[in-house]
């Protein structure tokens, strides 16, 4: 299991202190939530934050966009350093497109589904993409309740993949803990976000150590 230490939880006036915290306790990835207010009810940090980040860690930069026209601000991601960037389904008419814009700038690229999405939307898509992030709360806030039925969701997206795209990686994002990390990859997730879980602990590499 890959850990993605989220950001969202993280203190946001020591950042620098906080990424090189998670990169020395053996986070995997680094993930970073992009809120813009409208296709969630938060507002976060945009590229200049990712850019500013990038020199104190080699980790795979995850960035999560959580907002409207993802198509207009891919680029400037990209230019941050962004290694994965995943865009919300719910949030563009035209997946495939952005899909190969992100790929076109040297990305790997993600696609998400809010909680309400069911997972055969993106049954055409898997094979131009490396990951599904399932949400497993509902976008724009850190600390919720993980959402049971988001562990059937992956099970069905496990199976799709198979047979579309075995290598694809399934990230899960909301409410991980220690409590569910087995049953999340019983289900056939690899790659797991966890922000207050991890942040919220006074030893971070044991709470990653827990999730791996
Ligand atoms: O995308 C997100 C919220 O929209 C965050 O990545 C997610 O909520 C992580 O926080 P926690 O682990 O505390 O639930
Ligand atoms: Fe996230």
């Amino acid at each position: 299991m890959l850990v993605a230490p989220s950001l969202l939880s993280a203190d946001f006036a020591n950042l620098q202190k906080e990424v090189e915290a998670v990169d020395n306790a053996g986070a995997d990835w680094i993930h970073f939530d992009v809120m813009d207010g409208h296709f969630v009810p938060n507002i976060t940090f945009g590229p200049m934050v990712v850019k500013s980040l990038r020199k104190y860690s080699d980790k795979v930069f995850d960035v999560h966009l959580m907002i409207e026209n993802p198509e207009k601000f891919v680029e400037e991601f990209a230019n941050a350093g962004a290694d994965f960037i995943t865009v919300h389904q719910e949030a563009t008419v035209h997946i495939h497109r952005l899909i190969t814009l992100i790929k076109s700038l040297g990305c790997k690229a993600g696609v998400s589904i809010n909680p309400g999405t069911p997972v055969n939307v993106l049954e055409e898509i898997l094979p131009y993409i490396d990951m599904v992030l399932i949400m497993s709360v509902n976008p724009g806030f850190g600390g919720q309740k993980f959402i049971e039925t988001s562990v059937d969701k992956i099970k069905k997206l496990r199976g799709l993949a198979d047979k579309a795209k075995p290598e694809l990686l399934i990230q899960v994002d909301g409410g991980v803990s220690d409590k569910n990390i087995n049953m999340l990859e019983e289900a056939g997730c690899n790659v797991a976000v966890a922000g207050s879980y991890i942040f919220g602990s006074d030893d971070y590499k044991k709470a990653i150590d827990s999730l791996k």
